[in-house]
């Protein structure tokens, strides 16, 4: 079908970007996503470096005109994680609900879901999600948003006007 949502991923990190660590959280959204709704049309990882991730999610949403731009890495405290920024500095409306959901049901796993700083956006038809960086953090995150992750898309889409109940 055609129907299939197109998912940009970007990996967030200095050391995936140096080869220095196999990018496992990158392959695990993948992997996470089903082959039959999702077609994955890039898989990139970067250093955490602002300008370069926001050109990145930039040309995702203008150019390849992802449904969905997910990341991995970065949401954290250290002084180079700086996801969160980029993905503010290229939103047009902001969707705060994910970032959050994923937070309240993380915080149900580790207290150290606190310290995400995630965020959740909508640049024109494009839905970007930040998630954490370890791989457990990704799938956790990951599995619970999906669902409702849909819904959200099939309307920003205009493939879906009604919102059933669930
Ligand atoms: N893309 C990834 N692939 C595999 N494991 C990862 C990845 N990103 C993070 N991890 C794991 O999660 C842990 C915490 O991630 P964190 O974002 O703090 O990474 P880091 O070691 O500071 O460096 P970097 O920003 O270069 O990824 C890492 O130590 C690593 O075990
Ligand atoms: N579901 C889930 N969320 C999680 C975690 C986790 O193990 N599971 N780890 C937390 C930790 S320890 C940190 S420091 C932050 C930020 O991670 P990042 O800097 O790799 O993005 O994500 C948090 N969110």
């Amino acid at each position: 079908m055609d129907n299939k949502y197109t998912v940009g991923i970007i990996t967030a990190s200095d050391k995936g970007s140096k080869g220095e660590r196999e990018d496992i959280s990158g392959r695990r959204i993948r992997e996470i996503l089903p082959a039959e709704n999702y077609e994955v049309v890039s898989c990139k990882v970067l250093p955490d470096e602002q300008e370069e991730l926001e050109q990145e999610m930039i040309h995702l949403a203008d150019e390849c005109k992802c449904n969905l731009i997910l990341t991995t890495g970065g949401t954290g405290f250290s002084m180079r994680d700086v996801t969160p920024e980029a993905t503010l500095a290229v939103c047009d409306r902001n969707a705060p609900g994910i970032a959050e959901a994923i937070r309240a049901y993380s915080m149900t796993i580790t207290k150290r879901a606190m310290l995400s700083r995630g965020a959740s956006v909508i640049r024109g038809q494009s839905l970007i999600v930040n998630l954490p960086g370890s791989p457990k953090a990704v799938e956790e995150s990951l599995t619970y948003i999906l669902d409702s992750l849909e819904h959200g898309m099939d309307i920003l889409l205009g493939r879906d006007g009604e919102c059933a109940r669930r």
